[in-house]
């Protein structure tokens, strides 16, 4: 079994919805087990900044689905929940991002492992650090609990822990 971390986004209403339905399709799949899963977080937009606030969670999962196929299976998920792709870094009813797969460094021309921008996004650190702190980041050789400390003041306060606001549903 390979683990594996996937980081979730959404910043299209109805938010909580589009990441539930993320979630259910990874857990859905057959050969996919959901091990871990991190708080939702809402975060201020980060490269293209003239967009809405994400929601963001990572999530640990147990596959025997290859990289490629687990990268297949996240793109046709993002496409069935109605992604599109416009502006880069622009806003997205879903993105499935694949951070880690095992301890594995690989870049092909669909997917490059680590997530090359992973190190440096506190929307995917902090997340990540509250399931699997002590986990190593290849490349960079360093724990996310040693990355998370190198994060600007400003990107932190930028992440803060989103409570579900169950009336909403009602
Ligand atoms: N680790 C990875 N996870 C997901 N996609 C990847 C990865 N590495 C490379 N890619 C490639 O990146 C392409 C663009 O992905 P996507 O549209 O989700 O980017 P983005 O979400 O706008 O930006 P970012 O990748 O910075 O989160 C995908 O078509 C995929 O082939
Ligand atoms: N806060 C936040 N900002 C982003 C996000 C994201 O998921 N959260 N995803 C991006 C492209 O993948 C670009 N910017």
């Amino acid at each position: 079994m390979n683990k594996v971390y996937l980081a979730l986004g959404t910043n299209i209403e109805p938010r909580e919805q589009h990441l539930e339905s993320g979630l259910r399709g990874i857990m859905e799949h057959p050969n996919i087990t959901v091990t871990r899963q991190s708080s939702i977080y809402q975060t201020a937009p980060v490269g293209y900044t003239n967009q809405a606030d994400f929601l963001n969670m990572v999530i640990e999962i147990e596959t025997s689905c290859s990289p490629l196929a687990l990268l297949d299976y996240c793109q046709t998920l993002e496409q069935e929940l109605g992604r599109e792709r416009t502006i880069r870094f622009g806003p997205r009813t879903i993105d499935l991002d694949i951070l880690l797969y095992n301890q594995e460094n690989s870049k092909t021309e669909r997917l490059i492992i680590p997530h090359p921008r992973m190190h440096e996004r506190a929307f995917v650190l902090i997340p990540l650090h509250e399931i699997a702190p002590d986990i190593v980041i290849p490349e960079q050789e360093r724990r996310v609990s040693e990355l998370i400390k190198k994060l600007p003041g400003k990107d932190i306060k930028d992440v803060s822990i989103w409570i579900k606001n169950e009336s909403a549903d009602e």
